[in-house]
């Protein structure tokens, strides 16, 4: 197959989705790789590497889109790239569809194949390309956040882990999967009080057991949020609903119960967020203030340390890209549940019923593109 890998464009985004290592594996497998120029610069991958591994360097966006069978990407297309994007083309890439009626509507309208990183699934419901940029995510949002409490950047002003003598700073972390865990210990490891909140009871039992003494573990409910957000100094936004819209659990009158300069990390943000105020922001500018909130929403955290992520991210999502060059999309995603999971849009047709419900358009069965024979 030929395969295709375009710099990204998203604002800060320094990842690339192939590294050297994969272009060798991919050879291996009698496949032909393009790479845009300087789509690896940003994560320490020059050109004359991509070279020695065998792959061949395209001057343009154009050129990768143009001659590409499999499009591998990192971020969501953006709107100068929707039309490059070609009737059939597969495109492996991270979507949040639901988070944005306009990319949808661009991918029904161009016929492509798209398969979502954040809804490949496996037996156990965990989301194995998600996972390690949820780590990374999640370890941020505390860094990002401990830096926004800062008075200087708009925060209250207060130390996570206080100093002998004074009081730590109070973490509410709505949401306990990978995103919130990894925040949870990040937060705890700087002598911070913690609180996760959680819908799923046997997932407050497993985090109460793993956690330290000051991780506490309650029920995620309105009444019960309304009255943590209160004492908060930081909150870190880290529900999901696999493929669907954020729940909105902070709406904009609670905001007013909160102490001015509470910093708000909505890491949900790519689903649209888990706060009602939540819109996304860039790393160039990723904060803005309602009501004495500070807001941090960047729809690609991870993009900031491409040095951690891209080879995070790639060590995730090599083998899938491989089974998909060997076998084709259709082929693959018969054999694969996993993979079957991921294709949100196909040929026109979203075949992923959350992203059909967040826009109120039809939706058809995946297993209608799936049956009968294969097309390698
Ligand atoms: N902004 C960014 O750069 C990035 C954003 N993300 C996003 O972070 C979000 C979280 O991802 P993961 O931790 O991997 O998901 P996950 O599936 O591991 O965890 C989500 C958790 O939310 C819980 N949950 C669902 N509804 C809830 C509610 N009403 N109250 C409390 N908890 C609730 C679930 O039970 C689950 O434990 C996703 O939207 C993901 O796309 C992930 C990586 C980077
Ligand atoms: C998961 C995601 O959206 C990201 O890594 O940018
Ligand atoms: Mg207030």
């Amino acid at each position: 197959m030929i395969i295709g890998v375009p710099k990204e464009i998203k604002q800060n985004e320094s990842r690339v989705a192939l590294t050297p290592a994969g272009v060798t594996e991919m050879l291996n497998h009698n496949h032909t790789v393009y790479i845009q120029t300087q789509a690896g610069e940003g994560s320490g991958f020059s050109d004359e590497a991509y070279k020695d591994a065998g792959a061949q360097i395209l001057p343009n966006i154009e050129a990768i889109y143009d001659i590409a069978e499999m499009i591998i990407k990192v971020k969501e297309p953006i709107a100068s790239e929707y039309n490059l994007i070609k009737e059939n083309q597969l495109v492996f890439t991270y979507f949040h569809f639901a988070s944005s009626e306009a990319l949808t509507k661009a991918m029904i309208d161009n016929k492509s194949i798209c398969l979502a990183y954040e809804t490949v699934e496996k037996a156990d419901r965990s989301l194995p390309l998600l996972v390690p940029m949820s780590e990374v995510a999640g370890r941020m949002a505390v860094q990002e956040g401990a830096k926004y409490l800062e008075k200087p950047t708009g925060g209250r002003g207060i130390l996570l882990g206080g100093v002998p003598g004074v009081k730590p700073a109070n973490v509410l972390i709505i949401g306990g999967g990978i995103v919130g865990t990894q925040a949870a210990k990040m937060a705890a490891g700087l002598g911070a009080n913690v609180t996760i909140m959680d819908i799923s009871l046997p997932r407050l039992r497993q985090l109460a057991d793993i956690m330290p003494a000051n991780v506490e573990t309650i029920m995620s409910n309105q009444y019960n949020i309304a009255e943590a957000i209160q004492h908060s100094d930081l909150i870190v936004g880290a529900v999901l609903i696999p493929g669907a819209k954020a729940p909105h659990l902070i709406t904009q009158d609670m905001l007013k119960t909160m102490q001015p300069g509470t910093v708000v990390v909505d890491v949900a943000v790519d689903q649209g967020g888990c706060i009602e105020t939540c819109k996304p922001t860039t790393h160039e500018d990723p904060t803005y203030v309602i009501d004495e909130v500070v807001h941090y929403c960047v729809a690609n955290m991870p993009g900031a340390v491409p040095y951690t992520s891209t080879v995070a991210l790639t060590n995730a999502t090599l083998p899938y890209a491989i089974q998909l060059a060997n076998k084709g999309w259709k082929k693959a995603c018969q054999d694969s549940k996993e993979l079957k999971l991921g294709l949100n849009i196909v040929q026109g047709e979203i075949v992923y019923q959350p992203v059909a419900t967040a826009f109120d358009l039809p939706y058809t069965p995946v297993d209608t593109y799936l049956k009968g024979e294969a097309v390698v």
